[in-house]
C-alpha cells in the first residue's frame, strides 16, 4: 500500500468488475446538453481500466436532459408522456456520444434499456443477466439506462442510482461507483450548508446515513437519498459503493488505487460472505455435478475451490456463470456454485488436472471449475 492509499478500500483495489453510474447532474453541462468533452474523459478512464483487464459496465443517465435540449425545451416537463418523448430523443444522442468515444479506443458499446419488470421477473432477470455477462465476456462495454419511453410513473426506477445497484447485484460486481456533481456524501446537503463535511467512509446499511442524505438538484432526480439506498442494495450482493465527484481528474483510476476520495460505503458482512448469501438465495440451478470422495472432503473441510479433476460426471445444460449443484456419489447435496465452464466444455475436462485444460479446450478460462468465492457448501 502506498502513501495515498487508505485502509478499508481494499475492495476497490482488488475490484475486477465495476458498475460505474454517471448521473444527469454531471453529464449535462448545466442543462446545455450532453457534455461531450467530459464524457470523452470518462470514456478514456474506463478504457484504461478495461486495458488492465477490469470489466466495466456503465449506467448512464442524461437521456431526458439531452432530449430536452434537442427539442428546445427549457424546463423539465412533469407530464410522463413528455418525459418519455424527451428520453426517446435524448437516448439517441447519448448512445451516439458513447459509441464515438469508445470507438477511439477500439471498444464496442451495447445499448441496454431496462425497466423494473426486467429485473423483478425471474425469466427476464436471467435473460438480462446472461446477455450482460456475454457482452462483458466479449469485452463490449454495456451502456445501460432506464427504458424511460415505455415505463409509467408507478414502475419507474426514476433515478439511475437504484438501477446501478440492481445491475451490480445482477452481475455480482465488486463495486458500484456513483459519479456525481459533489465530492461525495456530506453530513448535510453542501448546496444549502457550506459548512457540511465530507463523510469518507461508512457502513452501507447505517440508518443514520438516510438522515443526512437529501434530495437532488434541478437536473438529477434522486439526490444523495437514492445513492445511500443504492449502496444498501448493492451491499446485498457484497458490492462496496463509492460516491465521488466525476470532475476529479482521473477519478476512477484513483479510486481503484485505493486513494481516499469521495465516500466509501461498505457492506455489513465481508463481501464474500454477503455475496455467498446472495448467491444462495438468488440463482436457479441449471445442472448438477457428481464429485469424487476427495473433492467432497476438501470442499467441506477446507472450503476449497472445485477443480475439474474431482468431478466424475455432470448432467444438465448450463453456460459459464450458471449455478449448478454438486453432489457426492451417493446423491447427497454437498454444495452449490457458479461454474467457470459451460456444460459442453466442462464435459471434456472432467477428471483432468487443470494444467491440461488449455490443451483439451484450446484455452483456459480458469484452473477451477467453481472458484471458492462462488461456492456455497450446503
Ligand atoms: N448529504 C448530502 N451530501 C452531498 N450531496 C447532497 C446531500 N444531500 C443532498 N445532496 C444533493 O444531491 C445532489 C446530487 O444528486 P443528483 O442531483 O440526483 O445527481 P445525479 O444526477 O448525479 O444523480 C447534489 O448536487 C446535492 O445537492
Ligand atoms: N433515465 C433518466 C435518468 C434519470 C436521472 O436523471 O437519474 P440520476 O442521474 O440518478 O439523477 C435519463 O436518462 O434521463
Amino acid at each position: 500500500m502506498n502513501d495515498t492509499q487508505s485502509p478499508g478500500r481494499e475492495a476497490l483495489i482488488n475490484a475486477q468488475r465495476l458498475v460505474v453510474k454517471i448521473g444527469s447532474a454531471l453529464l449535462t453541462n448545466d442543462g446545455r446538453g450532453l457534455d461531450d468533452a467530459a464524457i470523452g474523459e470518462w470514456v478514456d478512464q474506463i478504457a484504461a481500466l478495461h486495458a488492465r483487464g477490469i470489466q466495466v459496465v456503465l449506467v448512464s443517465s442524461g437521456a431526458v436532459a439531452a432530449g430536452m435540449v434537442r427539442l428546445g425545451w427549457r424546463v423539465r416537463p412533469s407530464a410522463v408522456h413528455e418525459l418519455q418523448a424527451a428520453a426517446a430523443v435524448g437516448q439517441n444522442s447519448l448512445t451516439e456520444c458513447y459509441e464515438g468515444h469508445f470507438a477511439r479506443h477500439g471498444l464496442l458499446t451495447a445499448q441496454i434499456l431496462l425497466t423494473h419488470d426486467d429485473l423483478s421477473n425471474r425469466k427476464r432477470y436471467l435473460n438480462a443477466r446472461s446477455a450482460l455477462r456475454t457482452l462483458v465476456g466479449l469485452r463490449v462495454v454495456p451502456v445501460i439506462n432506464e427504458n424511460d419511453t415505455v415505463v409509467t410513473n408507478e414502475i419507474r426506477f426514476g433515478d439511475n442510482d437504484t438501477l446501478g445497484a440492481l445491475v451490480a447485484n445482477l452481475l455480482e460486481a465488486d463495486a458500484l461507483v456513483i459519479l456525481t456533481d459533489q465530492e461525495g456524501l456530506f453530513d448535510a446537503d453542501p448546496r444549502s450548508n457550506p459548512q457540511a463535511r465530507l463523510l469518507s467512509e461508512g457502513r452501507a446499511e447505517d440508518p443514520r446515513l438516510a438522515a443526512v442524505a437529501g434530495g437532488g438538484g434541478a437536473l438529477g432526480r434522486g439526490g444523495m437519498a437514492t445513492k445511500v439506498r443504492a449502496a444498501a442494495l448493492a451491499a446485498r450482493s457484497g458490492a462496496v459503493t463509492a460516491i465521488a465527484s466525476g470532475r476529479q481528474p482521473n477519478v476512477l483510476a484513483r479510486l481503484i488505487q485505493g486513494e481516499r476520495l469521495g465516500t466509501l460505503l461498505r457492506p455489513e458482512r465481508a463481501p464474500i460472505a454477503a455475496r455467498k448469501r446472495w448467491l444462495a438465495g438468488q440463482l436457479q440451478v441449471r445442472g448438477s455435478l457428481v464429485l469424487d470422495a476427495g473433492a467432497v472432503k476438501v470442499l467441506r473441510k477446507r472450503g476449497s475451490s472445485l477443480l475439474p479433476v474431482g468431478v466424475k460426471s455432470l448432467s444438465g445444460s448450463f453456460v459459464r456463470g450458471d449455478m449448478v449443484v454438486c453432489m457426492d456419489e451417493q446423491g447427497e447435496r454437498v454444495a452449490k456454485g457458479l461454474v467457470n465452464y459451460g456444460s459442453n466444455e466442462a464435459r471434456h475436462i472432467l477428471g483432468k488436472p487443470s494444467h491440461q485444460i488449455a490443451s483439451v479446450l484450446g484455452y483456459m478460462e480458469a484452473p477451477e471449475l467453481i472458484h471458492r468465492d462462488n461456492l456455497i457448501v450446503l
